[in-house]
């Protein structure tokens, strides 16, 4: 990365609630509030990893800075431009810049076209390249995924999974984007697959100087491929911060507990082990104060009432920021984590 860093993506206050309709005339009884005012920024040529649990939010995120589902509020702006205030037709030209894989490439190909065919159509759609000169462009687009430039006018159900994926790449690629949002984009694949479509990406990423917002469970995965990480609960970011300082020196109690669940790479270094009690919150009615103050084991009164500010406290890095009351009472080791008292939430 480049010292002079680029704003290309900022998130601004976004909310994603659904509507839950329910009674006699199916009224909106309710809300999920699915994403809940969350603001970050991705800068040009970087890769920032959205994870947490099932449910948090992450794909809801990807799909709302996509305009892929309305967002219920807050601003999306790409390149200084807010998404949200563009037309559909003027959208249709950042469609091009911003693309999307998903964690099932079969799922978003239509089995009844060569991949050929599916290329083809992307860019067509998108107006890239006159007709005649996209079969020379498709075969490149094959090699530089590392498939063969032969196989075009083969069916997507003639190729292995992680051949599948390395399509939906080269279909991403196709209309020379700017962003790629990867939504849990090597997790259907064996280890060694997921591997080697990681390296490709990172390979692609420098030669295209693509940035991607990578969305993942699997921390292992993250902490491969970021530069930067986004820790989701509940709707909400608890953490943030470049890849080192959430690995290594996590803040948010939430954050402890995921990484607890991961071996150490280094044996010789300790990390604080939290433990992650109960099942997440619904939410529909997330609790109030901290989300997390249910499942926490530093959790005081204050938790439970006041919703903590994503920010840096003392001893972090710059750009490093939690979302809790009490970073440093559990950093000096004046809170101890209490299970007991927890149990009896
Ligand atoms: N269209 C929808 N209508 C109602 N609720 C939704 C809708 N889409 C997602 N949700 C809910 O919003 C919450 C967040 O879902 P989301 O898929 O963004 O989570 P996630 O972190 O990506 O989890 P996963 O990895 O399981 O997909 C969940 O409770 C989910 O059930």
């Amino acid at each position: 990365m480049s010292l002079e860093k680029r704003e290309l993506l900022k998130v601004d206050g976004l909310k994603q609630h659904f509507p839950i309709k329910g009674g006699f005339f199916g009224r909106t009884v309710n809300h999920v509030k699915a994403v809940d005012d969350i603001s970050f920024t991705v800068y040009e040529g970087e890769t920032v990893s959205i994870v947490g649990e099932s449910g948090c939010g992450k794909s809801t995120t990807g799909r709302a800075i996509l305009r892929l589902e309305e967002p219920s509020d807050g601003k999306v702006y790409f390149e200084g431009t807010d998404l949200a205030s563009l037309s559909k037709s003027e959208m249709r030209k950042y469609r091009k810049d911003l693309q999307i894989i998903f964690q099932d490439p079969y799922a978003s190909i239509n089995p009844r076209q060569s991949i050929s065919d599916v290329l083809n159509e992307a860019m067509e759609i998108q107006n890239v390249l006159p007709r005649k000169e996209r079969r020379k462009r498709i075969i490149e687009l094959l090699e530089t995924v590392g498939l063969n430039g032969s196989q075009a006018d083969r069916y997507p159900h003639e190729f292995s999974g992680g051949q599948r994926q390395r399509i939906g790449i080269a279909r991403a690629l196709s209309v020379n984007p700017k962003l790629i949002i990867c939504d849990e984009a090597v997790s259907a694949l064996d280890v060694s697959i997921q591997a080697q479509v990681l390296n490709l990406l990172e390979e692609l990423q420098d030669e295209y100087g693509l940035t991607y917002l990578f969305i993942s469970h699997d921390l292992g995965v993250v902490r491969h491929i970021s530069d930067r990480v986004i820790v989701m609960y509940l709707g909400k970011i608890v953490e943030i911060g470049d890849k080192v300082s959430i690995f290594d020196s996590p803040k948010h109690p939430y954050t402890k507990a995921l990484l607890s669940a991961i071996p150490v790479p280094d044996p010789d270094r300790e990390r604080e082990h939290v433990v992650l009690r109960g099942d997440v919150p619904s939410p529909i009615d997330p609790p109030s104060g901290c989300r997390f103050h249910t499942r926490c084991p530093f959790a005081q009164e204050k938790c439970r009432v006041d919703v903590p500010e994503l920010v840096t406290h003392d001893g972090m890095k710059q750009g490093h920021e939690a979302a809790c009351h009490f970073v440093e009472e559990i950093e000096s080791g004046q809170l101890k984590p209490n299970y007991m008292e927890k149990a009896a939430f």
